[in-house]
This record gives structure tokens, sequence and C-alpha cells, in this order.
């Protein structure tokens, strides 16, 4: 059988990586380990890019060097992602045949520049930059997840239980698409919001499509039972009080003459970048954080230069002013931290199709029809980028080395600065996260309002953080999922049992640039 795969690979391909298991192997070594796979091949063969046969007879072309990802990115015709994204939300959204052929009509841009698929990015790209839409985005949910920190302020000093998982995925879900949405969002009705997770959970399950009915039977009612919330959510005309976001992908649908029930279904799928990656970065911020107490300490030594205080009238009581829109400049500990997290959790895979017979490089021959990967997690473990600490959590990891006063770089900061093009916790070139900026503010958002606020505190184990894992993440996450619940005491911070809090941001400017493209 090897000698089948074999025979199919031309020389000038890159080099295939043969299995212990003739044709099956790769596949096992994915369903088991999922992205992590590809960068365990490429720490076994060093190769800057190689490839996998797949059993029935697709040829995957994983780049493991910045390099070839760069050049991969130039070619966003030929080696194209619309092919790809437009049938991944088909098979997630169980669209109709009608809409299908709309989705489907002109999708790489072949015929011109027209067509659902080509304007997909036109409306979402602009929604979600800084600017007004996204102003108005903030200006909604900041003040929500105020308000949700607000409830978690005890009566007494024994302060109150939550599960972290659970109150923030509960407590962002409400929050994020009530900014999408607005007054008539369908998840204020917790069956939706439950529904949304259970077909969260069965992505990967409904996307093989073997026999979904039955092994995703969970996921799939959950997904009917959204789409008929949105259905009902479009034909009330709430809209009108949604986003610019929600607004603008229904209107482009609706132009393209898309029917409604098949909106409600993309829209479903849409929300799964919207709303999952967000949530288990914030998770895995506060368990970071938390969990060691020097970056906790690191953390809250850079907060008070944006925080004011002001006496109140009742007596005793002082009202702290955060100034959200200040952390870009003061605090960089955050900043790091955020893409540490992101650099360890952060699971994504940009895919192109391989549209003619290409040559890379000049070097590297890619078969039309093949896929080309290009997996965060391969390049985020890279030693050769990242250095022997490759594998440590280093929340200063991503401080911009500042000389001391002696001209040498200080001791804390004595590790190997990344290119920017190393971090892909984000993706890239045309396909490169449109929600980056609003995903960042509200991770530093959240992040923020704990630190400054309250102590977390583990109920089991003495009060000592447990290690958490994250086996069980499907493989279609950006973000990896926690595999443990932490039930937390949460109580108010000693110094400020007497603080009333407001918290503020101006305008829509980045937070903080993480990316390539937007330091360019
Ligand atoms: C920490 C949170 C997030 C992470 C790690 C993340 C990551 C990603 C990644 C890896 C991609 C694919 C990039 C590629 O193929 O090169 C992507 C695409 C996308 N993301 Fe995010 N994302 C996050 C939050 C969000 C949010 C909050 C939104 C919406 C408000 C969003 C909307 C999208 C959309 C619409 C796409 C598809 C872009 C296209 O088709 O070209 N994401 N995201």
């Amino acid at each position: 059988i090897s000698g089948i795969v074999e025979a199919r690979h031309d020389a000038r391909e890159p080099p295939a990586l043969p299995s212990k298991i003739p044709l099956i192997g790769h596949v096992i070594g994915l369903l088991q380990k999922k992205a992590r796979y590809y960068a365990q091949l490429r720490h076994q063969q060093g190769a800057q890019i190689y490839s996998l046969a797949m059993p029935e007879g697709t040829k995957l072309y994983v780049v493991t060097s910045t390099k070839l990802i760069d050049a991969v990115q130039r070619q966003p015709k030929t080696l194209a992602f619309p092919p790809v994204g437009v049938k991944f939300a088909m098979s997630l959204a169980g669209s109709s045949k009608e809409a299908n052929n709309i989705a489907t009509d002109n999708i790489n841009g072949e015929d011109g520049d027209y067509g659902l698929s080509m304007d997909f990015n036109k409306v979402v790209y602009p929604a979600l930059s800084p600017g007004k839409s996204l102003e108005a985005m903030y200006s909604i949910i900041i003040p929500r997840i105020a308000a949700s920190l607000d409830g978690l302020k005890a009566e007494n000093s024994k302060g109150i239980t939550i599960g972290l998982t659970q109150w923030v995925r509960h407590e962002l879900t409400v929050t994020i698409t009530d900014c999408v949405y607005g007054l008539g969002n369908p998840f204020r009705e917790r069956a939706v919001e439950d529904a949304f997770w259970d077909f969260e959970n069965d992505l990967f399950r409904i996307m093989m499509n073997l026999l979904p009915s039955v092994s995703a039977r969970k996921g799939i009612q959950g997904r009917e039972l959204i789409t008929n919330a949105f259905l009902r959510y479009f034909q009330s005309g709430a809209l009108a009080t949604g986003s610019v976001f929600a607004q603008s992908r229904y209107a482009n649908a609706a132009k393209h003459n898309v029917p409604l029930v098949d909106i409600a279904r993309f829209e479903t799928v849409t929300l799964i970048g919207t709303l999952t990656s967000t949530i288990r970065t914030v998770i895995w911020m506060l368990y970071h954080i938390y969990s060691n107490p020097s970056i906790l300490s690191d953390c809250r030594e850079e907060v008070p230069k944006i925080m004011t205080a002001f006496p109140m009238s009742e007596k005793n009581r002082t009202l702290q002013s955060l100034d959200i829109t200040a952390l870009k400049s003061n605090c960089p500990i955050l900043g790091s931290t955020f893409q540490e997290v992101l650099r360890h959790h952060a699971l994504g895979t940009s895919v192109r199709q391989v549209m003619h017979d290409t040559l890379l490089e000049n070097r590297y021959l890619l078969k039309k029809g093949g896929m080309v990967l290009m997996p965060s997690v391969v390049v985020h473990s890279d030693p050769s980028l990242w250095g022997p600490s490759v594998n440590e959590f280093n929340h200063r990891r991503f401080l911009r080395p500042s000389p001391s006063a002696n001209g040498t770089t200080s001791k804390k900061q004595q590790h190997r600065t990344p290119p920017p093009s190393a971090f892909r916790a984000f993706g890239g070139g045309t396909t490169l996260c449109p929600g980056r900026h609003f995903a960042t503010t509200v991770t530093m958002a959240v992040t923020i309002m704990f630190v400054m606020r309250y102590e977390l505190r583990p109920l089991e184990q003495g009060g000592r953080w447990p290690h958490i894992t994250a086996h069980k993440t499907h493989a279609v996450a950006a973000v990896e999922q926690p595999d443990q619940e932490i039930e937390l005491e949460v109580t108010g911070r000693e110094g400020f049992e007497n603080s009333d809090w407001m918290f503020r941001l101006e305008g829509s400017e980045p937070m903080l640039t993480t990316v390539a493209e937007d330091l360019a």
C-alpha cells in the first residue's frame, strides 16, 4: 500500500512523511492529537513543508516555516481559501441546495469580483475594524461585562462560588450576543444558549457527516433550535437594533437572494467564530494569571497607572475609575500574557486549496486539488523561533526588550523576541481573523476587571490550582477547550471593600497589535 502512495508522489512535491500504519496511520494520529500531530511530525522531520497522503487520495501539504507561510499567503487566488471556507460553512449549516448554489457561484472570483462568497469579506472586515460600528459594539459590551462582574459581589466575607468555565461561558455568551443582536437577542433564552453549546460540541461529528442524525444527534437538534430562533428574530424586525456586523451580513445574503431560513443557518455557523474562541481565551487568561501569584502581582502592579480614585459623597466610599483605553500604553505585561495564552492554547489552522499546479518559491510542487495547511500550533511550538524555553509559559515573552540604564537587557526580559509573523493565533493574509480587535478588547476588559476587583481561590485541593488539560478539544476548535471545571470562591480584594467601580473605554483603536499585518 505504501508503494501505491509513493508512486503517486512527484519528487518535486514536498517530502512525503510515511506513517507507521500504512494509509490510515496519519488519520489515526490526527484524530488522537488533532493539530498537535502536525507539530509532532515537524519535530520528527524538521521539514519546512511536508506532504501527508490521506486515504481517499487528498494530499495535505503542511507548511511549518514562516517564510513559506508568507509565500502561500501571497497567492490567494491559486492557493485559495473561499472554496474550503464556503464548503466548511455549508457542511456545518446544513443549508439548502438553493443556498449552496448561491454560495458556490463564482466561489473564488474566477469570473470577476461578484457573488456571495466574494462579498462576504467586504462586509465583515469593515464592520469589525476600528471605527463607528466597533465603537458601538464596545459601548454596549463594556458596561455589560462590568454589570456581570458586579453580580459577583458577595454580601459577606465568605464570597460566592462559581464554576470558572460555566460562569465565563454563560456571561460572555449573553453579553457578546446582546452586543451583536441587540434588543431581540435570541440568546436571552437559556434553551438557545444551551443549544449552541450542544451544536459546538458536535461540530467535528457534523462535519464528518457519518450519519450525523445519530452520531451528532444533540448537535443537530441544537442547530435546528438556534436556526428557528434566528428565523423568528429576523422575521420580527429586531435586527434593526443589532450591530452593523449582524446587519451587514444579513443585507449581503438577502441581496444575493439566499432564502431566509438559510440566512438563519449561516448565522449559526458565524457564531462559532464570534463566541467560542474569545470565551475560551478568557478562561485561559484567568486560569494562567490567578494560578501563578507572580503573574497576578505583575499584572496588578501595572494597573494602578490607569486607575483614578474619586471620594464619594457616601462616607468612606470611593469610586475607582478604570480607563481601559489606556491599557494599551500602560499595561504591556497584561498584553504579553494575552499573546502567551494564545501561543499556548490557539489551535487554528489556516487552510488553502490548490487551484492549479503551483511551484511554491520555485521549489515545491503543490498539485491541483491538494490542501495547504498552516497550523498555528506548528509555528507556536518551533524552538528555532521561540528559543529553548518554547514549552514554558512565560508571561513576559512578548514584551519588547527595553535596555536598562546601563544598556543591558534586564534579566526578567532575557528571551528571544519572536518575529511578528510567528504569532499565528488569528491566522494571516486574506483570511486574517476580522474579529481579532473585538476579541482582544473583550478578553483584556474581562481580565482587568477581575484582576482589580476579585480574588479567585479554588475550593478543592486546599486552594491549590489544579493543572488543566485540553485533550477533549475537537479538531475544528481555534482555541483549546479546558477539560476540567474549577469551582472557585470569589471574594473582593482587600483594601477595596468600600469601592465602587467604573470602567471607561473610548474609541475603538486596537488595544494591542499582535499580528504582522497590523504592525505593517
Ligand atoms: C481569541 C479569539 C479568536 C481567535 C483565536 C480567532 C481565530 C481565528 C482564526 C485562526 C481564523 C482563521 C484565519 C485563517 O484562516 O487564516 C479566524 C477567522 C475568522 N474569525 Fe476569528 N478568532 C477569534 C475571535 C473572533 C471574533 C470575536 C469574531 C467575530 C466577532 C471572529 C470572526 C471571524 C471570522 C468571520 C473569520 C472568517 C474570516 C474569513 O472567512 O476570511 N473571530 N479567526
